[in-house]
C-alpha cells in the first residue's frame, strides 16, 4: 500500500509513529505493540530509524515487516543518510523492499558529533534515489524551522526543495502551538508545495521528556503548557493525563481546519493512540 493513495481516499487519515523496542527481543516486544494499534485502524504506521541520532535503526526493517505481515498495516520506514555512502543506501533500499515495505520516509538524521555528511548532505539528496528504487517516498516539514536553520523563509525554500526532489507528501515535526503550524502551512502553500501534509503530534508526557524533544526540535513551549508543568510538578499522572488531553486539543483542532492528516508520535505507547483517536472520533473528525 503507497501511503500517497491514503491522501486520495475520503477522511481524515491518522497515522502513527513508533520507534523499535529497545532491550531483547525487540521484534516480540513490538508485535504486541502493533497488535494493540492495529485495532485502532490508523491509515499508516510509520518507524524511526536512529531517531534523535540514537543509532537504534537495525531492527527498523524487522518491525516494519512484522507489522506489515502480521497485522496487515501500511507501513513506512524511515531512512536517514547522514554519515552514509551510495552503497549503505542502495542496501538498505534493498533489504527494505526484500522486506515488502513500500514507503519510505526520506530523512537526513539528526547531527551525531563525529559523524560528517558522507555522500549526502541533505534529504533532498536522498529522496530521488529512494524514488528511483521505486518507493513512495515522504519528507519532513518543519513549522517553526528545523532546529539547524534560522531563517523560517530559507526552511520554506528546503521545504519546497524537498517536493521538487520527488517528495510525495509531507509529516512535520511535532509543535505544541497550533498557530504556528496553520501559520506554515500558508507558507507552505504559497511557496507552492501541494503535496499533502501531515501533522505530526506528541503529547507531553513529563517535564524531562518535554524539554528534551524542544531542546531536539527546537519547537516553541507555550506559556499554558509550562503553567501545567508547574501546575503538577509533584503529580506525574495528573501531569501525564494533561499532557494528553492538550494533544487531543491540538489534533481537534487542526482537523477542524481541514488538514490533509494527522500523525501522532505514540512513543509506543498504545494508550496514547487510543486517547487520540477517541477524541478524534467523539469531536465527528473521524468516523
Ligand atoms: N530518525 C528519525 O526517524 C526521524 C528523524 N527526524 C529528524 O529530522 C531531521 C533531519 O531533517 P531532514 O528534514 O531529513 O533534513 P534536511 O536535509 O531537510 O535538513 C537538514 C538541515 O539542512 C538544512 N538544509 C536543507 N537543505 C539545504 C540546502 N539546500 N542548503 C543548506 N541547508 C539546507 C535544513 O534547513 C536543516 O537545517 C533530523 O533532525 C532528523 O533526525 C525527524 C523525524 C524522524
Ligand atoms: N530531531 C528529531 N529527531 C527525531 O528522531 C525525531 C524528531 N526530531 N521528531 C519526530 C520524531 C520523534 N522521535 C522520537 C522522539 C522521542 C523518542 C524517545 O523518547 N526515545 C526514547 C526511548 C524510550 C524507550 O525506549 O522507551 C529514548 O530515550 O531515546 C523516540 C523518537 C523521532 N523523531
Amino acid at each position: 500500500m503507497q501511503i500517497s493513495q491514503v491522501f486520495e481516499r475520503d477522511g481524515l487519515p491518522v497515522s502513527f509513529e513508533i520507534f523499535p523496542p529497545k532491550g531483547e527481543l525487540p521484534v516480540e516486544a513490538a508485535h504486541a505493540l502493533a497488535a494493540e494499534l492495529s485495532m485502532l485502524d490508523p491509515a499508516f504506521v510509520s518507524v524511526t530509524y536512529s531517531a534523535g541520532g540514537s543509532g537504534n535503526s537495525e531492527r527498523t526493517i524487522d518491525v516494519a515487516r512484522m507489522a506489515k505481515d502480521d497485522f496487515d498495516l501500511a507501513m513506512m520506514a524511515h531512512l536517514t543518510c547522514m554519515g552514509a555512502t551510495k552503497n549503505d543506501v542502495h542496501q538498505v533500499l534493498a533489504a527494505m523492499r526484500a522486506a515488502g515495505i513500500e514507503n519510505v520516509l526520506a530523512l537526513r538524521g539528526d547531527s551525531v558529533e563525529g559523524v560528517s555528511t558522507a555522500d549526502f548532505h541533505f534529504a533532498k539528496d536522498l529522496i530521488p534515489v529512494a524514488r528511483e528504487a521505486g518507493f513512495c517516498v515522504g519528507a519532513a516539514a518543519y513549522p517553526e524551522g528545523h532546529i539547524e536553520c534560522l531563517d523560517f523563509d530559507e526552511s520554506i525554500r528546503h521545504l519546497r526543495q524537498k517536493q521538487d526532489a520527488g517528495a510525495q507528501f509531507f509529516v512535520t515535526q511535532l509543535f505544541f502551538d497550533n498557530a504556528c503550524a496553520l501559520r506554515f502551512l500558508d507558507a507552505a502553500l504559497n511557496a507552492g508545495v501541494t503535496v499533502p501534509i501531515t501533522f505530526g503530534i506528541m503529547p507531553f508526557l513529563s517535564k524531562a521528556q518535554i524539554s528534551r524533544m524542544v531542546f531536539m526540535c527546537g519547537a516553541s513551549l507555550p506559556s499554558p503548557i509550562i503553567k501545567l508543568l508547574a501546575r503538577y510538578e509533584n503529580d506525574p499522572a495528573s501531569l501525564r493525563a494533561a499532557g494528553i488531553e492538550y494533544a487531543c486539543e491540538q489534533l481537534e483542532g487542526l482537523a477542524a481546519e481541514g488538514v490533509d492528516g494527522l500523525h501522532i508520535y505514540t512513543m509506543n505507547q498504545p494508550a496514547i493512540a487510543a486517547a487520540a483517536m477517541e477524541a478524534l472520533r467523539a469531536s465527528g473528525a473521524v468516523v
